[in-house]
């Protein structure tokens, strides 16, 4: 059996076979959902299962078991304090030993399979994967910095998938997955209830939460940051004022819905970068009721308020930031995530793409649709599903075709409206996977797009 207070339920079997993907979507077709960032949510799928005036009553209704799952240290500032209470069939204690498993092409921090490249980095997207490959199975790490161990740091990964997670589920002690679709969407069967994630939305699984992923899609295809930091907050608006860039209230908690599955379960847990599974003879998505702030969340980064400059010069991408996860340095992230969405350019006597620069962070970028107005669209340029690496200090900027247009364009106000990239600005250098490095769909002649930047000044 399965249930939820409100709609979202999940025919018994739905996660294999045929006809998979129609059930996922007619699951993702009626979902409802919470809003609110970093809100106080509370959700419950059969009525009174949410204690009232305390979390952990002697007895918990419905003979449920009571478990607080913290996302923060209990003694961090109120303002950071993450935690849920959830009030689940069994407690999740109740599980045998976690042994090791293949770890795929999952790799983590600290990564030392290659030594850091100076050089700027670009790939196409993953090719297909084989037949039945689920989400986690096609979970591939590109690279990334620091340690989940010290809590710091972060990895890009990219996803493929053509099956859905069949009595499979994972955990991430060691972050929180920042999942980015590109192509095809995803139903996420959470903990704490199921949100869909389609291409232009994104999605974030805080550190702990098990979940499995169905297709809403015969395949889909996208990139994880995965943040071993600070959980990512909206940034601080300053001078913007009150409102602007991602708004709290878009940001949207599922509802809780839960599995009663009576079967052998394999759940995999990622830690300290290394894939541990056990075998539960029960499912663990079986919480009915919570309530708390260390929740999933979905965002549809169509909603981002995109603020640029209305006089002159191109700004800094900072102006784009979704979330960042600080640092205890003011105004230095772990890892920021940015956007680059449609919008105006209108600046006057400006070099209007992105400047030729060389930065002290580090800057992974995806394409999700359309093309990125620094880069040359089309194939062997950057691609929906391919990605670029700008590490520390490495000069980059408009390819030559972008620079020789934009130097001449006719400076009318112009609206960029097919394209939405995205960056991973982190402050440690990125360092490649092994796979990365020698994959087939590396383009290694990237250096080209710079060559034949003439000279102009007078000799
Ligand atoms: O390199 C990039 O394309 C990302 C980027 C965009 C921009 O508008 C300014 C600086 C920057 O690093
Ligand atoms: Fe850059």
């Amino acid at each position: 059996m399965s249930g939820s207070g409100q709609t979202a339920r999940r025919p018994e079997g739905a996660a294999g076979g045929g006809g998979a993907v129609e059930r996922a979507r007619e699951i993702a077709g009626s979902l409802e959902y919470t809003g609110g960032f970093g809100n106080e949510h509370a959700s419950e799928a059969l009525p009174g299962a949410l204690p009232v005036g305390r979390n952990s009553p002697q007895r918990a209704p419905h003979g449920l078991y009571a478990e607080q799952l913290s996302g923060s240290a209990f003694t961090e500032p109120r303002a950071v304090n993450r935690r849920s209470w959830l009030y689940r069939i069994r407690p999740s204690a109740a599980h045998p030993p976690l042994h090791r498993t293949d770890n795929g092409k999952v790799r983590s921090g600290p990564f030392t399979e290659a030594i850091p490249d100076p050089n700027r980095l670009r790939w196409n997207p993953l090719p297909d994967p084989a037949p039945g490959t689920d989400w986690l199975a096609g979970l591939w790490t590109l690279g990334g910095n620091g340690d989940p161990a010290e809590r710091s740091g972060m990895a890009v990964h990219l996803y493929h998938a053509n099956a859905p997670m069949t009595d499979r589920v994972f955990g991430n002690s060691d972050g929180e997955l920042l999942i980015v679709p590109e192509s095809g969407g995803l139903l996420l069967v959470t903990e704490l209830g199921r949100l869909a994630a389609r291409p232009g939305e994104v999605a974030l699984i805080p550190r702990g939460v098990r979940f499995r992923v169905e297709l809403l899609d015969e395949r889909a295809r996208g990139y994880v940051c995965e943040n071993y930091g600070r959980p990512f907050q909206l940034p601080d608006l300053g001078p913007i004022g009150a409102n602007g860039l991602a708004h709290p209230r878009d940001f949207l908690a599922p509802v809780a819905a839960y599995e009663d599955v009576e079967r052998p379960v394999e759940v995999v847990t990622k830690y300290c970068g290394q894939l541990w599974a056990a075998t539960y003879d029960h499912s663990p998505l079986d919480v009915v009721a919570w309530h708390g702030n260390h929740v999933p969340y979905v965002y549809d980064l169509n909603r981002f308020n995109v603020i640029g400059t209305i006089s002159y010069d191109h700004p800094d991408p900072s102006i784009f930031t979704v979330l960042t996860s600080p640092t205890d340095t003011p105004g230095l992230a772990d890892v920021d995530f940015v956007v680059f969405a449609p919008r105006w350019l209108v600046g006057e006597d400006t070099f209007r793409p992105p400047y030729f620069h060389r930065n002290v962070m580090s800057e992974y970028m995806g394409l999700i649709q359309g093309a990125y107005d620094a880069k040359t669209a089309g194939e062997g340029g950057f691609v929906p599903g391919g990605g670029s690496l700008h590490p520390m200090m490495s000069a980059h900027g408009p390819d030559r075709e972008t620079f020789e247009r934009a130097s001449a364009a006719e400076l009318k106000p112009q609206k960029l409206d097919d394209g939405l990239a995205f960056m991973f600005e982190t402050r440690r250098p990125v360092v490649v996977t092994r796979q990365a490095a020698e994959a087939r769909h590396r383009q290694k002649e990237y250096d080209s797009v710079w060559q034949g930047l003439e000279r102009h000044f007078p000799s």
